[in-house]
């Protein structure tokens, strides 16, 4: 039986009501489906190759060509019956789940045997770093370095440690256009570095999974990263237009030399676990079955130490190359200011929001 307007408007009523975000490609499908539905086949102009998000609707509508009206909406009422019916369970820690302490949406943060985690919550993006989401890690880590806690902890919850910045991040242009974007992103990229730098107590990854871009050149300003032995370290900048952040450009040729650096920030070659622990970035591999429990036991005998010697030592460790660290964090988002509206760097997040490309 064909779907009437009636399902049609209801499946539309039932879309606002979705209680998980579908994601973007399924966004997308159903606005193109709806368009078709409605108006029929793709009539309006071409967006500009910068105005990201009304190319991707271009692209959806315009792709269902000559489709009827009739199939449009039956297809738009099935899918929505197939998002509403998925009782998928999902693997996400309830936001808020440590309570008594500040709600993240995409962290959960807890603190109890003198150390505070902070567990990146985005499964199933991967740990995609959203917008809103590196303001919640500047703000956890800055009451982590006020709390009486004495050591922090950064992981991730799910499969991935973490897949770097969330590539959508770059649709959400604001009314100054993407000039105006890039330079928001060159500054929030340099508070939200800035913080590791001055992370004041013992700041350790546990890298529990597959760990990308953002979330593996920032590991150069903890003071020790421990990683499942399902862990990969990847910097994929120039196959994504990009350049090195994180201070990555001046911590990783100092840890593992200028060639292996060269390899992994250039041309973006994907580490495991043991090869990153050779070259001195990962401080030591454990086996994925005993990793959390092995770890675990380490860090509570660590947060045991005297806090005070902890931080102090950290400050004679680290304070001689702050100002450094904090010169070459402007200067690679700078950097990237630039980089940022490139052809190559619009065309390859493109590629990869229009699901044509991934690592
Ligand atoms: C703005 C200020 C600071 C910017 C600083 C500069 C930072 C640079 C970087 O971090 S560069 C690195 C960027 N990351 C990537 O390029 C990774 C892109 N993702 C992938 O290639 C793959 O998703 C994968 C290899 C990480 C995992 O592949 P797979 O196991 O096959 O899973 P899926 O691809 O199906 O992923 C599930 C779901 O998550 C979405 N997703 C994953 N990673 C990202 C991401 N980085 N950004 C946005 N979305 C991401 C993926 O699209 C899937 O969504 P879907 O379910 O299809 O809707």
């Amino acid at each position: 039986m064909r779907a009437s307007q009636e399902d049609f408007e209801s499946a539309m009523n039932q879309v606002k009501l979705l209680k998980k975000d579908p994601g973007n490609e399924v966004k997308l499908r159903l606005y193109a489906l709806y368009k078709q539905a409605t108006e029929g086949p793709c009539n309006m102009p071409k967006p500009g190759v910068f105005d990201f998000i009304n190319k991707a609707k271009w692209d959806a509508w315009n792709a269902l060509g000559s489709l009827p009206k009739e199939t449009a909406r039956q297809n738009y009422v099935d899918l929505v019956s197939s998002l509403t019916s998925s009782s998928e369970p999902s693997s996400q820690v309830k936001p808020g789940a440590d309570r008594g302490q500040q709600e993240y949406e995409n962290l959960v943060v807890t603190s109890e045997d003198g150390i505070t985690k902070i567990m990146f919550n985005r499964p199933t993006r991967k740990n995609a770093i959203s917008t809103q989401m590196y303001q919640e890690i500047m703000l956890a880590l800055k009451a982590a370095s006020k709390d009486d806690s004495t050591i922090t902890v950064v992981t991730g919850n799910g499969d991935y440690y973490c897949s770097g910045n969330d590539l959508a991040n770059f649709t959400d242009i604001p009314p100054g256009g993407v000039e105006e974007k890039a330079k928001q992103s060159a500054i929030m990229l340099r508070d939200f570095v800035g913080t590791f730098i001055d992370f004041p107590k013992p700041l350790v990854a546990v890298v529990n999974g597959p760990a990308v871009g953002i979330s593996v050149t920032i590991l150069g300003l903890f003071d020790a990263v421990y990683a499942s032995d399902r862990a990969t370290f990847h910097t994929p900048f120039s196959h994504l237009g990009l350049s090195p952040e994180g201070c990555a450009s001046y911590t990783f040729p100092k840890i593992m030399g200028p060639a292996k650096a060269t390899e992994m920030l250039i041309f973006g070659k994907k580490l495991t676990a043991g090869e990153a622990c050779a070259q001195g970035l990962v401080t030591e591999v454990f086996p994925d079955s005993t990793f959390q429990k092995e770890v675990w036991t380490r860090l509570k005998a660590y947060s045991k130490l005297p806090p005070n010697s902890m931080r102090i030592s950290k400050q004679v460790i680290r304070n001689m190359e702050k100002e450094k660290l904090h010169a070459v964090n402007a200067e690679e988002s700078s950097v990237l200011q630039e980089r940022w509206l490139s052809d190559e760097c619009i065309n390859a997040t493109m590629n990869f929001l229009s699901k044509k490309a991934k690592l």
